[in-house]
């Protein structure tokens, strides 16, 4: 369905000897060495050739869902669009980290309970959210495909805007509800491992949450066979459009950056239905949500950045950037040892004892 490329590794000792003769110790910027490595086998067609991020952007999923009208959150559906609106308005965390790293962000409407007419929102929307998971599908085949087709026009106006970075963030009441369950059909792993607090919602809480998701995958046990109808059964519509960006985003050649537990999921799927996509996804951080850390064990990611961030929005996306930017910087403009006059460390001289 989506054909994307393997990155190149034709390069991959070129670009550890560029990397190994920059005036530093062997590995010594530790994971920057990592990031820069897997963008340069991204971007790359001569090792000597410089790295770029190009109109980085924020795209931030808001959609709604029924499972939230079932006491899983500690907000109701509302929020999302009032939040929507602050995103709008450039009052939310997600707004002061963009600002703060130069970073565009454009808000898509998946399917919101309450419809904002604002032209900066980009409708892709297809009714007011998704259905209670544990009673019914939460949406159709059709629409996870129709979903798809959506995320790609995004990705495409970004590519063909001269953007060569992408990040994901969500916003949507109930979806850590929908994520876990997700998560749990994707993986097998079971549903308390996959389930957290959310927006911080207390123990009791926790528990209906828990059997609601467990109800969701008794509900739809014989449909849970593929991603898609994994997403559909259980997923959010801004999850299926995450999912579809990723997709998209690979198969154009141009790496993503993975905000939170959510946005892990909608990667998980991506993976799961096409194992090339792994190789063009950075995960920013691992959020408190309980089922992150396992999340990413399994996508056998590295977080950036561990903050304790429970927010989601794209913030801790937001937050990782100037870090993928200091890995671009490093690799284009540190000198190397021959260039500075500074004695290699790459291939030690062995002394040998002689006078
Ligand atoms: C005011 C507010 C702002 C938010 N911004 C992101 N989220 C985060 O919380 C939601 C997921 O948690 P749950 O599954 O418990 O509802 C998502 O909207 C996520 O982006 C927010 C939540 C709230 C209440
Ligand atoms: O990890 C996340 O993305 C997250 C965690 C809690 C609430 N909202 C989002």
């Amino acid at each position: 369905m989506y054909t994307v490329s393997p990155v190149n590794h034709t390069l991959d000792s070129e670009i550890h000897s560029r990397i190994d003769h920059k005036t530093k110790p062997l590995g010594a910027l530790g994971e920057l060495e990592t990031l820069a490595l897997q963008l340069a086998r991204i971007q790359l067609t001569k090792a000597s050739d410089k790295l770029a991020l190009n109109k980085p952007t924020m795209l931030v999923f808001a959609g709604d869902h029924g499972v939230a009208d079932y006491g899983v959150s500690i907000g109701g559906s509302e929020i999302t669009a009032q939040m929507v609106q602050n995103f709008i308005n450039g009052g939310a965390a997600i707004n002061v980290f963009c600002r703060q790293n130069n970073m565009a962000l454009e808000v898509i409407d998946c399917g919101m309970k309450t419809q904002l007419d604002d032209p900066r929102i980009i409708n892709q929307r297809l009714g007011n959210g998704t259905k209670a998971m544990h009673k019914e599908a939460a949406m159709s085949i059709n629409t996870v495909h129709q979903g798809f087709a959506f995320a790609r026009e995004l990705v495409q106006r970004h590519v063909n805007n001269g953007c060569n970075l992408l990040a994901i963030g969500e916003m949507g009441i109930g979806n850590t509800t929908a994520a876990a369950a997700v998560m749990a059909a994707l993986t097998g792993i079971p549903v308390a491992e996959c389930t957290g607090k959310g927006t911080g919602i207390d123990i009791v809480a926790l528990k209906r949450k828990r059997i609601i998701i467990e109800q969701a995958l008794l509900e739809h046990y014989s449909h849970l066979t593929n991603p898609i109808q994994i997403l559909a059964c259980l997923g959010g519509f801004e999850i299926v459009q995450m999912t579809g960006t990723i997709l998209a985003a690979a198969e154009f050649g141009v790496p993503v950056l993975v905000d939170g537990f959510i946005a892990s999921v909608a990667a998980l799927a991506a993976v799961e239905l096409a194992p090339a996509v792994r190789d063009y996804l950075i995960f920013s951080h691992e959020s408190d949500e309980n089922g992150h850390r396992r999340l990413l064990l399994r996508l056998n990611a590295r977080p950036m950045l561990r903050l304790g961030l429970r927010l989601g929005e794209g913030t801790g996306a937001a937050l990782a950037l100037p870090l993928l930017q200091a890995a671009v910087a490093f690799y284009n403009d540190m000198a190397s040892f021959a260039e500075a006059g500074v004695t290699s460390v790459v291939e030690p001289v062995v002394n040998s004892g002689a006078a």
